[in-house]
C-alpha cells in the first residue's frame, strides 16, 4: 500500500490532530493510519493520552484541530457504527441501569440513535453465539450490575463483537479481567483477526494477546513517540529516554 492509496483504503486514518480537555492540550499533532487487517498496541504511560485517542478515533471526543476518518469518512459524518466495536476502559453500562446481561450484548446490534426494534433470529442468534464465547451464556438473564468487574468486562467485550464489526477499538479490554477470561478473550480475537477484523488496543499489559500484535505506538505527553514493529517499543514503553537507534523511534 503506497501513500497514494485512497482514503478508503485506510480502516483509520489519523491526521494533524489534537484534542483539549478542559483547556488542556492532551494531543498533540497526531498522525496515524491503520490499514483493514492490522492488529495495532497503543502503549504508554498512565495520562499520556491512549484512552483520549481511542476515545477521539470512535467519535466520544471532538477533535481541536485536524481530523479522524473512519473507513474514509470523516468521523462527525460517519454513519455505520455497527462496523465498529468498541470497549470502554471501565463499565459504565451498569451504573445504575437495570439491564439485563442479554439486553446489554443486543444493544451492540443497534446502530447509534437507532430505537428498539425486536432482533431477527439471525441476531437472536449472534447475540447467543457472543454470550458463548465469553462464557456468559448461563448469566444472560442477570442483571449487569450484579456482576463482578471482571464478569462486566466481557459483557461489554460480548456487546463489541456480536455486531462482527470490521473494526474493534478496545480500551484496556481485559483490565482486571482473570487469566482465564483472557485466554478465551484472546481466542475469539484471534478468530476475527484471522478473518480480516482490524483492532486496535491500548493495554499496559498485552497478556495472551500479545502474539496477535503487528504493530504499537507509544504516547508520551500527548505525542506519538514509536510507531514499529511490537517488540523494540514494548521493551522500551517504560523508558523514559527516546531509543534513537531503534527503528521506529521517532525523535
Ligand atoms: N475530562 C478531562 N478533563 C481534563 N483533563 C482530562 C480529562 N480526561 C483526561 N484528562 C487528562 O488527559 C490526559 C490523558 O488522559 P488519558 O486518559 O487519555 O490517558 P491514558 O494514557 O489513557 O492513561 P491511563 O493509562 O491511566 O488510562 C491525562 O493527563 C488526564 O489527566
Amino acid at each position: 500500500m503506497t501513500a497514494s492509496s485512497p482514503d478508503t483504503a485506510k480502516a483509520v486514518q489519523v491526521t494533524d490532530l489534537s484534542v483539549d480537555l478542559g483547556g488542556r492540550l492532551v494531543l498533540r499533532g497526531i498522525d496515524l493510519q491503520i490499514r483493514p487487517g492490522e492488529v495495532i498496541a497503543v502503549l504508554g504511560t498512565n495520562g499520556s493520552g491512549k484512552s483520549t485517542l481511542v476515545r477521539t478515533i470512535v467519535g466520544l471526543l471532538p477533535a481541536a484541530r485536524g481530523e479522524v476518518r473512519l473507513f474514509g469518512t470523516p468521523v462527525p459524518r460517519f454513519r455505520q457504527w455497527s462496523r465498529i466495536g468498541y470497549v470502554p476502559q471501565r463499565i459504565t453500562a451498569a451504573g445504575g441501569v437495570p439491564a439485563t446481561v442479554h439486553e446489554v450484548v443486543s444493544s451492540g446490534l443497534l446502530s447509534k440513535r437507532r430505537f428498539f426494534r425486536p432482533l431477527s433470529a439471525a441476531q437472536k442468534a449472534a447475540v447467543d453465539e457472543s454470550l458463548e464465547l465469553v462464557d456468559m451464556a448461563d448469566r444472560r438473564k442477570d442483571a449487569v450490575a450484579e456482576l463482578s468487574g471482571g464478569q462486566q468486562q466481557r459483557v461489554l467485550i460480548a456487546r463489541a463483537l456480536v455486531s462482527d464489526p470490521e473494526l474493534l477499538v478496545l480500551d484496556e479490554p481485559t483490565a482486571g479481567v482473570d487469566l482465564a477470561s483472557q485466554d478465551i478473550f484472546a481466542e475469539a480475537i484471534r478468530v476475527r483477526v484471522a478473518r480480516g477484523t482490524t483492532v486496535v488496543m491500548v493495554s499496559h499489559d498485552l497478556g495472551p494477546m500479545d502474539a496477535l500484535i503487528d504493530r504499537s505506538i507509544v504516547l508520551r505527553r500527548g505525542r506519538i513517540v514509536y510507531d514499529g514493529p511490537p517488540h523494540a517499543s514494548q521493551t522500551h514503553a517504560h523508558v523514559h529516554h527516546v531509543v534513537n537507534d531503534n527503528p521506529g523511534w521517532l525523535g
